[in-house]
């Protein structure tokens, strides 16, 4: 399981934690009983308890037919029908490609001409399916990138022959995506109405991508649901995680960076600030959710982390040991004076990175939370994501903000639809045109 230590973020908290419990309290019945803000978003609640088993085992069907037909999977998606397959992905798979691998790649996630080009060159001599995830159907980055993939497979494979190579992830009943599909007859997977986005990673959103690339989504499955029943209760690790970093918010906190000491969890944290960030970002309130991957960026901002403006502290994701790892060796010569490291692993320098930097940092004015996760496998990705999405309900209703909804995400898009000549968009766009040329 997941443990939360305190130890480090106590000494700078400020607050009655009396009165906050008695919150907590209130809020967790109202998260159970379903009566709070956004009520009608929290299908991913009892999700790995209830999650459908048939469609499940048709997803491991459709990533064994991606497995055996292609070397290349194309995933076609944004914001939370993007970020939980690649965090999956990158935590779970060898960094550097091995043969044989089916080789997962994403597009629609940016509106990047050079980057779609450059796929497209990429795909030329290469086997490959689509997979194009898209809860409203209508998201303008992933429309575009599957009209051009789309267009692209038909061209290499022939229109009736391509159909048995795109599937779809989209809404039940509405949406563009649920009209073609049903019009072509893709095979398709469900986002149901009642999980948003960036809560669908254990959904056919992430389970698909993540099955085809070979992890095993079961033992994922059942890390979420050993999750699930162990922040059932009111005293839970998520909550305590919840809770702490709201006090360092009203202590005067305004930015959580989250850090890794393992390059495989930087996408987990995209994931994360995604979901922190659109689920708690409104109302003027809020966190800034942040990300760092140590050691290397103790070589870059960890400067500012040290001795900059005290207004930030550190959620430390602690791996206690990794699969694999690596001695280092002896050398007669000793030129770079390293002997006294010789048949010392790298992880073992690695806990003595975190242990100084922790002390650093805290010495420093920068309180630090300790997430103590075992071990990295498809386990513990399942019961990370699922502690951290109780643990954002807990931390917005907190904030007294609906934790699922994210109103603001409009603007830019409706700024990008008037600039770009959408119908409907005239007046706008008149009204950002002079905007433009003011001085
Ligand atoms: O799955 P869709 O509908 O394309 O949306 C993608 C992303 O866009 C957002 O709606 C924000 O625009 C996110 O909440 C969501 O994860």
């Amino acid at each position: 399981m997941i443990k939360v230590n305190d130890k480090y973020a106590l000494p700078f908290l400020t607050g009655d934690e009396q009165s906050l419990n008695e919150r907590v309290a209130k809020i967790h019945k109202q998260i159970h009983e379903k009566t709070g803000k956004g009520n009608d978003f929290l299908g991913w609640l009892d999700l790995p308890k209830t999650y459908d088993k048939e469609e499940f085992s048709r997803i491991k069907k459709a990533a064994q037919k991606i497995r055996n037909q292609s070397q290349v999977l194309v995933v076609v998606g944004i914001g939370g029908s993007y970020l939980g397959a690649k965090a999956a992905l990158e935590m779970l798979n060898s960094p550097f490609k091995k043969k044989g691998d089916v080789e997962v790649i994403f597009v629609g996630h940016q509106l990047s001409a050079q980057y779609t080009n450059e796929l497209l060159s990429y795909l030329e001599d290469k086997e490959f399916s689509i997979n194009v995830i898209s809860k409203s159907g209508t998201t303008t980055e992933p429309a575009i990138a599957f009209r051009i993939m789309k267009n692209y497979l038909e061209s290499r494979y022939g229109k009736v022959a391509s159909k048995e190579r795109i599937f779809v992830t989209t809404d039940q009943s509405r949406g563009a995506l649920r009209s073609l599909t049903t019009e072509e007859g893709y095979e398709s997977f469900v986002i149901s109405d009642d999980i948003g986005g960036r809560f669908s990673v254990l959904t056919a959103v992430g389970l698909l991508p993540i099955a085809a690339s070979g992890v095993d989504i079961d033992q994922m499955m059942q890390g979420a649901l050993d999750a699930y029943n162990h922040m059932l209760s009111l005293d839970n690790e998520a909550y305590k995680y919840a809770k702490l970093r709201y006090r360092l918010y009203k202590s005067g906190k305004k930015i959580e960076i989250l850090v890794n000491y393992e390059p495989s969890l930087s996408f987990l944290s995209e994931w994360w600030k995604q979901l922190f960030a659109e689920s708690e970002g409104k109302e003027n309130k809020a966190l800034f959710a942040a990300s760092a991957n140590f050691s290397t960026d103790l070589h870059s901002i960890g400067q500012l982390i040290q001795e900059g403006e005290r207004n930030l502290f550190e959620t430390v994701i602690k791996i206690g040991k990794t699969e694999k790892d690596q001695q280092i060796p002896s050398d007669p010569n000793d030129l770079d004076g390293l002997n006294y490291l010789a048949g010392k692993s790298i992880q073992h320098v690695n806990d003595k990175a975190f242990l100084g930097t922790l002390l650093a940092h805290v010495d420093g004015g920068a309180p630090n939370i300790i997430l103590e996760v075992p071990t990295i496998n498809p386990y513990y990705f399942g019961y990370t994501v699922y502690f951290f999405m109780k643990a954002v309900a807990m931390s917005a209703y907190l904030l007294d903000v609906n934790p699922f909804d994210q109103p603001g995400v409009e603007a830019y898009k409706k700024n990008m639809f008037a600039l770009l000549g959408k119908k409907g968009f005239e007046e706008l766009k008149e009204t950002l045109l002079n905007k433009l040329e003011e001085k």
